[in-house]
């Protein structure tokens, strides 16, 4: 059995956990995250929830099978499909009786000390009232100028960015995957799962490749980097696979699933 420590819990869910390979929406995972993280809630667990999503999810509702090339038409299926994305979030919550709040932020955030104040204190407020905060990076605002034709979006990194900030304990980051694998299993199938990473290496990242996915971004370079600054601030991750969210129970328990970092 794993010791974690796991008062204040991020949890990542990628796009993959949330839009099927066809393009529509899994809603049953959805119901299934609503579910898990409401009794979190309720055994005295402070969660935050960060979702991937708005561009699988616009997609779905614009009914365009391909993300678009251009960047102002990508961050505008992404506007569009945060609404809708967060539409669901709120209704599958409200069956649980959970209120939820949204947070769109950018990675830089914390960079900013006027920022970083107001950010921490929206966080603490929405937890001292029993509100699960579900964040996504701010689409609209968020390209990485530097190689923008093929990047958008990280939330792997924002993930363990609030983690961190907030002073979580634990980021548990969901994927279409069961772990970290010696090799890329999308592609390898000789590659075996490590149940336990201590410290992420460069022999680490020689391992990791990129999306399987069609509609997600990070591949495990990004979640690598996550882990890397959760180790750091002395908090441990877990990748696990998203396809039943209920995994998460598992994890709390204790039980050996995923790999974790720390
Ligand atoms: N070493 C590795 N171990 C596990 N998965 C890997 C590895 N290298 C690359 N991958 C790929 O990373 C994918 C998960 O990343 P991604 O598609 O960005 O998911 P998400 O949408 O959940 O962020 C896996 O489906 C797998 O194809
Ligand atoms: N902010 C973008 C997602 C960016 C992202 O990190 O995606 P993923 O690799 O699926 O976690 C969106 O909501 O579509």
């Amino acid at each position: 059995m794993r010791k974690l420590r796991a008062k204040r819990v991020v949890i990542k869910v990628g796009t993959s956990t949330l839009v099927y390979p066809d393009g529509s929406i899994n809603l049953r995972a959805i119901d299934q995250l609503a579910f898990v993280i409401s009794a979190m809630r309720h055994r005295g667990r402070e969660v935050v929830l960060v979702s991937s999503g708005a561009i699988g999810v616009g997609l779905n509702y614009m009914g365009l099978k391909q993300r678009p090339k251009a960047i102002p038409e990508q961050q505008a299926v992404a506007a569009i499909g945060q609404t809708e994305l967060i539409s669901i979030y709120k209704e599958r919550f409200a069956v649980y009786e959970q209120k939820i709040g949204q947070l769109l932020l950018t990675r830089d955030i914390f960079v900013y000390p006027k920022s970083h104040h107001n950010v921490l204190n929206t966080f603490d407020a929405l937890l001292a009232q029993n509100i699960v905060p579900i964040v996504n990076e701010n689409d609209t605002v968020a390209v990485d100028e530097l190689d923008h034709e093929t990047k958008f979006g990280d939330n792997d990194q924002l993930s363990a960015i609030v983690a961190t900030n907030i002073g979580a304990d634990l980021l548990i980051m969901l994927s279409d995957i069961d772990g970290f694998y010696d090799g890329n299993p999308n592609g390898d199938a000789a590659a075996n799962l490590l149940p336990h990473i201590e410290t992420v290496t460069q022999h680490t990242y020689e391992l990791a490749g990129g999306s399987g996915s069609r509609f997600g971004t990070g591949g495990m370079i990004t979640k690598l980097k996550a882990a890397e600054r959760m180790l750091k601030a002395d908090g441990q991750m877990i990748l696990a696979n998203g396809e039943d969210p209920s995994i998460i129970f598992q994890i709390l328990a204790g039980e050996p699933v995923g790999t974790l970092f720390g």
